[in-house]
């Protein structure tokens, strides 16, 4: 066994950790607003607004321009590569705004998934080639974080031995090159909620495809000091009939943790995964109140459910700015009190933070 061959000094360490430790530091989780041009089409689609990149560019300018105090709620931002290089209106780097207010840029490094041959309809992701020079690039222009989404789905031979472990090792590679670099690995292996499959067959699954993930991050020498993982709540199928409280969903989702996450791991920020804004705070609320031993952080770090009622709100038209930056503050500060198991369900949320963001096959 080769274990005299450290893999990290102890300064990379101590920084890795330090960054992981302050992302998910007092009840503050991620935005994740890393779309890839494909997906923010969709997105944008939605709400009618044509997906160019000046588009694309004047909502992320409302979200990382809101005030200053959103720092208490969102610890990390997740860029897509275009954005970590795009300005606002005045001529500013988006990463400076968001730095100067003490949020730590992140960067997707995942390029997207391939089909796994013979499989049903299984994906392996993809983007290890040169990943060790891109992520030396966007350490030096400003990333301290990284990104990277593996996707299993539930259905007949699904998933398979073969996707579980192909997915892990990737993880796990992509992890040792970040923290060779000086990022921390963002780890999201995401059991998608596509099927009719009861809460309790998610929660086998999402055991098995976690516990595979640490095997592997161990056999790969990765610090998980210096990670954060990136995981789906255990929730029943999109398709299934039965429905589940969120404090059975919290139940099942930390029990499902704490058979498989090692206590070093310093944060646990969920994915929204289609869930409504509103659903996505309520089962976080839960998972923070839930009375199992909990050693990490449970945060958040969604796309749709904290992006849905603001891009409503904006629908493309800067004379909405106001009404756009409160919508992101309103979910922001929300989900900031859930990871602290302090939400309060008022009642009054309006009609886009109840909607279902399920999209299906979200395979990207
Ligand atoms: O499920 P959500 O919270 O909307 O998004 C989770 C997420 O990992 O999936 C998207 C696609 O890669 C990313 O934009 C985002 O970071």
């Amino acid at each position: 066994m080769a274990y005299q061959f450290s893999a990290l000094t102890p300064e990379q360490k101590k920084e890795l950790s330090e960054t992981a430790r302050h992302i998910v530091a007092n009840g503050k989780g991620i935005l994740a607003a890393d779309e890839s041009v494909g997906t923010m089409g969709s997105r944008l689609q939605r709400i009618k607004v044509e997906n160019t990149e000046e588009n694309r560019r004047q909502f992320r300018e409302l979200l990382f321009t809101v005030d200053s105090s959103v720092n208490q709620s969102i610890g990390g931002v997740i860029l897509f590569h275009e954005t970590l290089y795009q300005k606002d209106s005045q001529g500013k780097l988006f990463r400076d705004i968001l730095k100067e207010k003490g949020i730590v840029v992140g960067i997707k490094l995942d390029q997207g998934v391939a089909p796994l041959a013979g499989t049903n309809k299984e994906t392996s992701t993809q983007g290890l080639d040169g990943l060790s020079q891109r992520c030396a690039q966007y350490k030096k222009d400003g990333a301290d974080f990284g990104k990277w989404r593996a996707v299993l789905r539930i259905d007949n031979h699904c998933p398979s031995q073969l996707a579980i472990q192909e997915n892990a090792n990737t993880l796990a590679r992509y992890a040792s090159i970040c923290q060779q670099n000086g990022l921390v690995p963002i780890v999201e292996p995401e059991v998608i909620p596509d099927g009719d499959h009861d809460m309790e067959h998610c929660q086998y699954v999402t055991e098995k495809v976690l516990a595979a993930v640490y095997k592997a991050l161990n056999d790969h020498h990765v610090y998980l000091e210096g990670t954060l993982l990136k995981p789906n709540m255990v929730t029943a199928g999109h398709a299934c009939t039965k429905k589940y409280t969120p404090e059975q969903v919290a139940m099942a989702t930390v029990t499902a943790l704490h058979r498989t996450v090692p206590a070093a791991v310093p944060g646990i920020c969920f994915l929204s995964g289609g869930m409504s804004e509103e659903d996505a705070t309520l089962n976080l609320n839960a998972i923070n109140l839930c009375p199992l031993p909990k050693p990490w952080k449970l945060s958040f770090s969604y796309g749709r459910a904290l992006q849905a009622s603001a891009l409503a709100a904006w629908g493309g038209k800067a004379a909405n700015k106001k009404a756009t930056q409160e919508a992101f503050m309103k979910r922001a500060l929300a989900n900031c009190q859930a990871a602290k198991g302090q939400y309060v369900h008022t009642g009054s949320s309006g009609t886009a933070s109840t909607q279902s963001l399920f999209t299906a096959c979200y395979t990207y």
